[in-house]
C-alpha cells in the first residue's frame, strides 16, 4: 500500500484526489491537509500530492522535499525559475523525487504531444485556453507548457516565428506571448477546462481540442504519477509524458 498525503484536500481537485485515493486498491489515504491546518500529519505519508495554489504551492514544495517525501503536483504556476529552484532544493537535500504535471488528463498530454509534432509543419501556430471563472492563474499550466514544447520545437526545426502584421492593438486584443506563441484565455461559467491548438498553414487550419468535461477526468493520471513517484528515474520529472510510454 503507498501512504498518500494531499495537500489542498478541500479543494475542488484536492477533495476528488481523497476520493480517487481511497478508492485505489493499492493507496492508503493517511493525511488531508488544507489552508490553516498543520502540515505535520503529511510526515506519515510516502508521496504527497498538491493542489492548492500558484502562490503557495514553493513553500509546501519546499517543505516536502526538506522532509524526503515525494510530491506529485498539479498545481499551476511552474516557469523554468521555479522548476531551477527545486532542484536546487533537491541537490541540497536529496531523496525526494518531484513530479511536476501542468495537465494529468491523458487527452490532453496527448493534445499538447500531438499539438509538439505538428508545430513545426504551420506557418502559424496560437493557443486558445477555456476555464471555469474560479481559476486563480492566466494563462493556465497546460497552456504555458503547450507554448513551451511548441516553441521548441519550431526552434529546433528552424521554423520562422508566426506571421502577425499586428501594428496598432488594444492592450490584451492578441493575448499574451509565450515564448513567440499567443496564448488566448477564456473565463466563462460552465466551462471546466478545455484547449485549443490552431494550427494554420497553406489553405488549411489543423485543430487540436481538448475538454475536460469533469475533474474526474485528471484521476487517472494522478494514480499513475502516485505510483512512479517512489522510482522515477530523475530527481525532478515535468509531465507524466513518459509515464505514459510517450
Ligand atoms: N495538473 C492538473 O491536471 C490540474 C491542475 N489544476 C491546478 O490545481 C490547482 C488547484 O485547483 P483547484 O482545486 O481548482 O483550486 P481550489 O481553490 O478549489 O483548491 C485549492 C485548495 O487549496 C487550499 N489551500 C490554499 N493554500 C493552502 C496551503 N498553504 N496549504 C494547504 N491548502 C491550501 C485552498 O484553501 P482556500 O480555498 O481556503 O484558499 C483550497 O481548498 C490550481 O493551480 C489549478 O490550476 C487543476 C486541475 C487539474
Ligand atoms: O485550474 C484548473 O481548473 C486547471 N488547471 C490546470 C492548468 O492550469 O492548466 C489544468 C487544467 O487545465 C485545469
Amino acid at each position: 500500500m503507498i501512504k498518500v498525503g494531499v495537500l489542498g484536500a478541500r479543494g475542488r481537485m484536492g477533495a476528488e484526489v481523497c476520493r480517487a485515493v481511497e478508492g485505489a486498491d493499492d493507496m492508503e489515504l493517511v493525511a488531508a491537509v488544507d489552508q490553516g491546518d498543520e502540515r505535520d500529519s503529511l510526515a506519515a505519508a510516502e508521496v504527497v500530492v498538491d493542489f492548492t495554489h500558484p502562490g503557495v504551492v514553493m513553500d509546501n514544495l519546499r517543505w516536502c522535499v526538506e522532509n524526503g517525501l515525494h510530491a506529485v503536483v498539479g498545481t499551476s504556476g511552474f516557469d523554468p525559475g521555479r522548476l531551477d529552484k527545486v532542484r536546487g532544493w533537491q541537490t541540497a537535500k536529496p531523496g525526494a523525487n518531484v513530479l511536476i504535471a501542468p495537465n494529468f488528463g491523458i487527452g490532453a498530454v496527448l493534445m499538447m504531444h500531438f499539438a509538439q509534432k505538428a508545430a513545426p509543419f504551420f506557418e502559424s501556430v496560437e493557443i486558445v485556453e477555456l476555464h471555469h471563472p474560479n481559476k486563480a492563474d492566466a494563462p493556465s499550466g497546460t497552456a504555458y507548457r503547450t507554448a513551451e514544447l511548441v516553441s521548441a520545437a519550431r526552434a529546433e526545426a528552424g521554423t520562422p516565428p508566426s506571421p502577425d502584421a499586428t501594428t496598432t492593438e488594444l492592450h490584451g486584443a492578441r493575448g499574451t506571448d509565450v515564448e513567440g506563441v499567443h496564448v488566448h484565455s477564456i473565463r466563462l461559467s460552465g466551462l471546466i477546462a478545455h484547449q485549443e491548438v490552431l494550427l494554420g498553414g497553406h489553405g488549411e487550419v489543423f485543430t487540436i481540442r481538448h475538454d475536460s468535461m469533469n475533474r474526474e477526468s485528471f484521476m487517472p493520471g494522478v494514480l499513475l504519477g502516485v505510483r512512479h513517484a517512489r522510482d522515477l528515474p530523475d530527481p525532478l520529472t515535468v509531465g507524466i509524458e513518459s509515464l505514459l510510454g510517450l
